[in-house]
């Protein structure tokens, strides 16, 4: 069973992340971040890392495209709010997102 992050874990693992540009939406325990990029095929090969890693860990985002703008939103349904597997996602995610402007 997947649990929220505990007010201790929102200080050390969710804080980090909310200084990265990630930030809790409103209504819903859940955070979104967007990153915008050079083109389309830049943004989908982007979505395309991220796709194979939410496979892997069947862990999917919520998000949104268009042309070189993704928005992504996080949560996990399972608790109906965030969890670990959302800050690992989103790490991963700021990962490939700095190797990409590079
Ligand atoms: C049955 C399957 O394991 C679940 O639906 C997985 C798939 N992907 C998921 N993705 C997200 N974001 N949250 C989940 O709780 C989740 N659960």
């Amino acid at each position: 069973m997947v649990k929220t992050l505990t007010s201790e874990e929102r200080t050390s693992l969710l804080d980090p992340l909310l200084q990265n540009s990630w930030a809790l939406i409103e209504n819903r325990d859940a955070i979104k971040k967007t990153f915008m990029f050079k083109n389309f095929n830049e943004a989908f090969g982007f979505m395309t890392r991220i796709a194979l890693k939410a496979e892997k860990v069947d862990h999917h985002p919520e998000w949104f495209n268009v042309y070189n703008r993704v928005e992504i939103t996080l949560a996990t349904h399972e608790c109906q709010g965030l969890s670990k597997r959302d800050v690992d996602l989103a790490k991963f995610i700021d990962d490939i997102y700095v190797v990409k402007k590079i």
